[in-house]
């Protein structure tokens, strides 16, 4: 028997991350291929005629498991009902342009979504904000939504999850899969911290298998953190079909599991690592099916210690640079 479907809100249904992965939720990739899909797309009024393309291109490739699109630029009327959310829609950091340059404009937007998804979405919907400056906007999100369970607001760090995970793997010359408890902590700027020392190639230690700490700490990370900067600098436009393929992963590990391994995910913090009750931080979690659990007890040495004090102290100044929104 067909199921019923589940409805899906997408924001920045326009942009050029929706252009890859509004096909790819109607395909099936992230709640399966047997799950029939409403896409629920919102964009702001001046964009809604490029939305109406996107739609008729949706049609034309005729999904099996596409059951309706709505097109609108009403956060209510895209979030009623909801069983999902990928929040896209925000404005794109572009040449020279600073990510904190992008912090009140985009405070603003996700304010008045806040207010909408407490007012319309079911109370178990999975929320993923993947519109920079992403962890602070999923921030404003839980803040702007207090009758919404903070625990279901969730940011991309998937995407540097992604990367790092793929230049370890070709360090040493493995398979992508062969990596596991790879941890990405921290915000989605610079000053995330790609955590190999949990990490491991088939069951040995990772960082002894590269034997490179100097490798680790001078290439990789640095390579991580920039490598958005070094995509904008190339492309002259951000990561999309990446960003894209990020954000399913997230969102469809989230809802089917993702086995034993680690991902990491933006999360509302319950206080542990020392990450300030209420920030949503990027830390290694376990993806059960339809939920998610923070992998505790973790060790941090010095180094570990220094570099997500260091990213936490940017969300820090990230939640004081947009408070004043709130009021
Ligand atoms: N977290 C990550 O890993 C990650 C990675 C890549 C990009 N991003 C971010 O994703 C966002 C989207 O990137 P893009 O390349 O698709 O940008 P884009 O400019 O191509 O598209 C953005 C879309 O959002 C729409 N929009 C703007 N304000 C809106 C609002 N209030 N409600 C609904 N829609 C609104 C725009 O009209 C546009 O259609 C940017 O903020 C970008 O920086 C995040
Ligand atoms: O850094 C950016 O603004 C782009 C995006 O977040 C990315 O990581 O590719």
């Amino acid at each position: 028997m067909t199921k019923p479907p589940v409805r899906i809100a997408i924001s920045g249904a326009a942009g050029q991350i929706c252009y890859s992965l509004l096909f790819r939720v109607a395909q099936g990739d992230v709640f399966g291929p047997d799950q029939p899909v409403i896409l629920q797309l919102l964009d702001v009024p001046q964009a809604l005629d490029a939305v109406r393309g996107v739609v008729m291109e949706l049609e034309d490739c005729a999904f099996p498991l596409l059951a309706d699109v709505i097109i609108t630029d009403d956060p209510k009327v895209a979030f009623k009902d909801i069983d999902a959310a990928m929040l896209v829609g925000s404005r794109p950091r572009s040449k020279g342009m600073e990510r904190r340059d992008l912090l009140a404009a985009n405070a603003a937007i996700f304010k008045t979504q806040g207010a909408a998804l407490d007012a319309v979405a079911k109370r178990d919907a999975k929320i993923l904000v993947v519109g920079n400056p992403a962890n602070t906007n999923a921030w404003i999100l839980a803040q702007s939504a207090p009758g919404f369970p903070a625990k279901n607001i969730t940011s991309m760090i998937r995407l540097d999850h992604n990367r790092a995970q793929g230049q370890l793997a070709a360090k040493a010359g493995v398979g992508v899969d062969a990596i596991t408890k790879l941890v990405v902590w921290g915000n989605h700027s610079p000053t995330m911290f790609a955590d190999w020392g949990n990490a491991e190639l088939d069951g040995q230690k990772l960082a002894d298998r590269i034997g490179d700490e100097a490798w680790y700490r001078e290439t990789l990370i640095p390579t991580v953190a920039q490598r958005g900067t070094a995509i904008i600098e190339a492309r002259s436009a951000s990561s999309a079909a990446s960003a894209a393929n990020a954000a399913i992963d997230h969102l469809r590990d989230w809802v089917h599991g993702a086995g034993d391994n680690w991902v990491s995910m933006g999360v509302v913090s319950d206080g542990s690592y020392g990450i300030p009750q209420g920030l949503v931080c990027g830390v290694p979690v376990h993806c059960t099916s339809g939920g998610y659990v923070r992998i505790e007890g973790l060790t941090l040495d010095p180094f570990q210690r220094t570099m997500l004090d260091r990213t936490i102290a940017e969300l820090v100044d990230e939640r004081e640079a947009v408070i004043d929104i709130l009021k």
